[in-house]
């Protein structure tokens, strides 16, 4: 498979006389290739628009290496501007303008015949309302328009950030199955989103960022796989014995949630390690199931194991690694 955007060892300070110096990319690592729509994940100010803007050539990194579409960026970005579609900013639009002057308009700019305008209506669904001025339209139907004003030109790379934002369910849906349809159309989509659930349904493959740096990769399915087997739910014969259990389960160094009925046990990775942790106390195990684990949890755990983990090393006074 080839790649459509490598990233590698990305690095990039702010400095400003405001806010002082800050480091938003680390030493940050992406790859995404071909016909894939992957989720681009992170907390705030982990560094997803810093690096989108450095893909599309708009900030200079400080350090690292990027291509997009297999050329060098920023060398190659006014060569490859067509290629790639974008969606990084809040779209302004010309309110008294309808969805059809507005991508006519855009048309005529960059050199692309007009008989697209009614095929990105139809792609975006907006055929309906396409001679209604713009100002008439809901957030949904706007963030629609400026998808369709996205891929205007037919990008091989589509770059989105947080298109669904701000939606309601309903909008939400029609954004999931709008980018589906574009990535059948044979783009490859990258979209930030902080819309976890939406990025599990939608995404085949994602990268996790926190504090600037990778801290998770893959496809989804493996990067939930790799997570999976660590989290249990356990019921005892007696609910009186619960508390008992989970003393012991903590002393053997797991970690605990403990509900009403049952406990749920996390950093253990066979389900044996439980029941003999208990049975050692006399406690019998009635039930054991592993709790699934879905994409919101793994970025949780990697996210907060990332910040964590940098705390501990900068507390460390002689800077080794704690
Ligand atoms: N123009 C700028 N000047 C100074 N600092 C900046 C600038 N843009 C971003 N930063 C800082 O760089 C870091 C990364 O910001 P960035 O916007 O890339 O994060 P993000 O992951 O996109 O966040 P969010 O999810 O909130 O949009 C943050 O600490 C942010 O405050």
């Amino acid at each position: 498979m080839s790649a459509v955007v490598e990233v590698r060892g990305l690095r990039k300070t702010y400095r400003s006389v405001r806010w002082g110096t800050r480091q938003a990319l680390d030493g940050f690592d992406m790859t995404v290739h071909a016909g894939e729509v992957h989720g681009f994940l992170g907390p705030n100010g982990s560094g997803k628009s810093t690096t989108l803007r450095v893909l599309l050539g708009l900030t200079r990194a400080g350090g690292g290496e990027v291509r997009v579409l297999g050329e060098p960026v920023p060398r190659a970005s006014p060569r490859i501007a067509r290629r790639v579609g974008a969606l990084v900013e809040s779209p302004r639009f010309f309110p008294h303008f309808s969805a059809w002057d507005t991508l006519a308009l855009l048309c005529d700019a960059g050199r692309v015949p007009r008989t697209r305008v009614d095929e990105v209506l139809e792609l975006v669904g907006l055929r309906d309302r396409a001679r209604d001025r713009v100002r008439t339209y809901s957030l949904g139907m706007r963030q629609r328009l400026a998808v369709a004003m996205a891929v205007l030109k037919h990008p091989d790379l589509l770059i989105l950030d947080e298109p669904a934002n701000g939606l309601d369910p309903a909008g939400i849906r029609q954004m999931r199955d709008l980018m589906r349809a574009l990535a059948d159309s044979g783009m490859t989509v990258v979209l930030a989103s902080h819309i976890l659930g939406e990025v599990q349904q939608l995404c085949d493959s994602v990268t996790i960022i926190s504090d600037g740096r990778r801290v998770g990769s893959g496809s989804v399915a493996d990067v939930l796989s790799r997570h999976a087997s660590t989290r249990w739910r356990v019921r005892l014969e007696s609910a009186d014995e619960l508390a008992a259990a989970a003393r012991a389960l903590a002393a053997a160094n797991m970690r605990i949630t403990a509900l009403d009925d049952q406990l749920v046990v996390s950093g253990v990775t066979r389900a044996g390690e439980i029941t003999r942790v208990l049975a050692l106390q006399s406690l019998y195990v009635s039930e054991l199931t592993p709790d699934p684990v879905g994409l919101e949890d793994v970025f949780l755990l990697l996210t907060d194991a990332s910040v964590a983990g940098r705390h501990r090393l900068a507390e460390t006074p002689t800077g080794a690694v704690a």
